[in-house]
């Protein structure tokens, strides 16, 4: 397998806001309450408001570094939301998010973009690969944009096209493509820069049964044979049973987890990675 070089993420972060920008030392980061040691990700107490609604509410977790973290839950109880939260696209209103023992909530928008690039896949429940693209060049993508060379690129992503079955759709566009084949660029897409962690949004869910399961085989198969963390949200319980472990949300909270007026939410709570 090739393994592209990546910028290495620093363990030290620099605050983004409105320009009162510095740099943190190590010692101010760690004074901080600091993740377990074994957790690739790890979120203490999340809340998140969209657009007037409370989408998370206190919701903390830790996620061990190669596993395969299920989120579950039904429509809208904030599954894609959490999602967003720890891969840095969203950052919450209230609470931490830290990768690999970095803060990821203290980071301006450009450093959360790079770390995002660098060290983050996204799959999500549909394909939306770049029409005027080859199935190669959708895939390379996120190798292209970090300014690998166009051969390399071109060489890792076929490599990883030839994995999920599909080497023949290399030279083809997108609308001649199935739906099936389209979502499996997609995942070579999130796969090619063989990143810390796969964030997979119902990756399956525009697809047919069979085609489903078999986009799931390949997906985990790749991430356990290239030691890749997944946080994969579903609301399948047949598709959450391929995971290590299962987190389930209801109503923006960790299901069974008492809301915070009751005082139960708090560090004790926020201490304990699931
Ligand atoms: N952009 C948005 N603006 C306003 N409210 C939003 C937005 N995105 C999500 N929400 C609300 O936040 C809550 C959580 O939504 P979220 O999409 O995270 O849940 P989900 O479990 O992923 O649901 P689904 O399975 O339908 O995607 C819901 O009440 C939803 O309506």
């Amino acid at each position: 397998m090739t393994h592209w070089p990546v910028p290495s993420f620093p363990r030290t972060a620099e605050h983004g806001g409105n320009g009162g920008r510095r740099i943190r030392s190590d010692i101010e980061v760690y004074a901080m309450v600091a993740p377990p040691d074994n957790d690739v990700l790890w979120a203490r107490s999340l809340h998140c408001a969209l657009d007037g609604s409370d989408a998370l509410s206190g919701v903390s977790l830790g996620v061990r570094e190669g596993e395969i973290l299920a989120l579950t839950g039904p429509r809208g109880s904030g599954k894609t939301t959490l999602l967003r939260c720890l891969s840095g696209q969203l950052v919450p209103q209230q609470g931490e998010v830290w990768f690999n023992s970095s803060p990821v909530h203290t980071l301006g928008r450009a450093q959360r973009e790079r770390l995002r690039r660098d060290r983050f896949g996204w799959i999500g429940p549909e394909p939306g690969l770049v029409p005027e693209l080859t199935g190669w060049e959708n895939a390379a993508l996120p190798l292209l944009l970090s300014g690998v060379s166009h051969r390399a690129a071109r060489t890792a992503a076929g490599e990883w096209l030839d994995r999920l079955d599909i080497g023949d759709t290399a030279r083809t566009r997108p609308h001649a493509l199935t739906l099936s084949q389209r979502q499996r660029i997609a995942l070579a897409r999130a796969l090619v820069t063989t990143p810390s962690v796969l964030f997979a949004d119902e990756p399956t869910a525009a697809l047919h049964r069979a085609d489903g399961a078999l986009v799931l085989r390949t997906l985990t198969a790749a991430a356990r044979s290239h030691g890749i963390t997944v946080v994969l949200a579903t609301h399948d319980e047949g598709i959450a049973a391929l995971a290590d472990r299962t987190v389930a949300l209801l109503d923006g909270r960790r299901a069974g987890t008492v809301p915070p007026s009751s005082g139960a939410e708090g560090v004790t709570a926020c201490s304990l990675s699931v």
